[in-house]
């Protein structure tokens, strides 16, 4: 059974031997095994904490959270009453159909409209699609974030947001590293002052690595990005996806998050495609897609 439907998962296996598990609660990717040409024995490519909460009463630490309307904390007046990164990572999302099942990939669609609970802190019109695909050796997720306004007010009823696919990489975070962001603009999270996070800085290294707490957002990123570890590396693709976030809590931060276990931040990065600097604007009737792909370029078992 290609596509195997559970009460609050999804979970697709590709007939060459990977697989990819999607939580309903948020849409979450919690699993993705897949080997690689050099190594096709499909091992773990995703990170999620053992005490990251699966049942649905907190967003899950690692996976693949889908951040939406908001990146962090909101800062658009019509996200004013949304938690940080949003609310698609919290509900509940509704498996739509089965898209492509066959030799080149296993897909499906799943979708969340607004609820009640939603409108009462998001009022604007929206339907979102999440397509999920699986090849022998790769991972796409597209985002499709369509404005369902029928208004025919003018100015016209936008739809304004920012998107972001958090992925957690299971990989050994001391040793990997990203390329390549040399020469790229970034803002520094991990700084003490509201100044100097809002400051732009210059990436100087040739491979970024995480070896101490980093939490920096590329803006006008290449869209292209090599994870490298001594013996692998994963390939990331973005499509409409302009900034790209680098995350790693380390021990000082990741000590401090509840969900997190002991030393998880060794064992992940986060390499997040978005569009998270400024807005996306979706007019009435209209559709943006974001997508991530993610290959396995090389190796085989993460050694962590
Ligand atoms: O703890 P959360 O809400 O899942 O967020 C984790 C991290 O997510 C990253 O994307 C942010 O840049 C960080 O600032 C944040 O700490």
């Amino acid at each position: 059974m290609p596509v195997e439907q559970k009460q609050d998962r999804v979970i697709l296996t590709h007939p060459k031997g990977s697989s990819v598990e999607i939580l309903l609660y948020g849409g979450t990717v919690i699993s993705w095994k897949s080997g690689s040409k050099t190594d096709p024995q499909p091992v773990e490519r995703i990170f999620v904490s053992s005490k990251a909460f699966l049942d649905g009463s907190k967003a899950v630490r690692g996976g693949i959270p889908v951040v939406f309307p908001c990146f962090g904390a909101p800062t658009h007046p019509d996200h004013s009453k949304l938690a940080q990164h949003g609310f698609a990572r919290s509900e509940v999302w509704t498996f739509d159909h089965v898209v492509m099942d066959n030799e080149a990939g296993v897909s499906v669609r799943l979708v969340l409209e607004p609820t009640d609970k939603i409108r009462e802190k998001f009022s604007k019109p929206f339907l979102l699609a999440y397509v999920v695909t699986l090849a022998e050796h790769q991972l796409s997720t597209d985002l499709h974030v369509t404005n369902t306004s029928t208004s025919s007010v003018f100015p016209p009823d936008s739809l304004e947001f920012q998107a972001l696919f958090h992925t957690y990489f299971s990989v050994p975070s001391n040793d990997v590293l990203v390329y390549p962001l040399q020469g790229n603009k970034y803002y520094d999270k991990t700084e003490a002052s509201e100044e100097l996070r809002n400051q732009a800085k210059e990436e100087t290294r040739s491979g970024v690595d995480v070896r101490k707490f980093t939490d920096s957002v590329y803006e006008d990123a290449p869209g292209k990005y090599e994870l490298v570890w001594p013996n692998g590396s994963i390939e990331v693709r973005a499509h409409n996806l302009k900034d790209v976030v680098v995350w790693n809590p380390q021990k000082d931060a990741g000590s401090r998050l509840a969900d997190m276990e002991d030393g998880g931040w060794e064992r992940f990065i986060c390499v997040e495609p978005g569009y998270v600097r400024g807005f996306v604007k979706v007019e009435p009737g209209h559709t943006w897609i974001g997508q991530q792909v993610l290959t396995v370029t090389s190796g085989g078992k993460s050694q962590l």
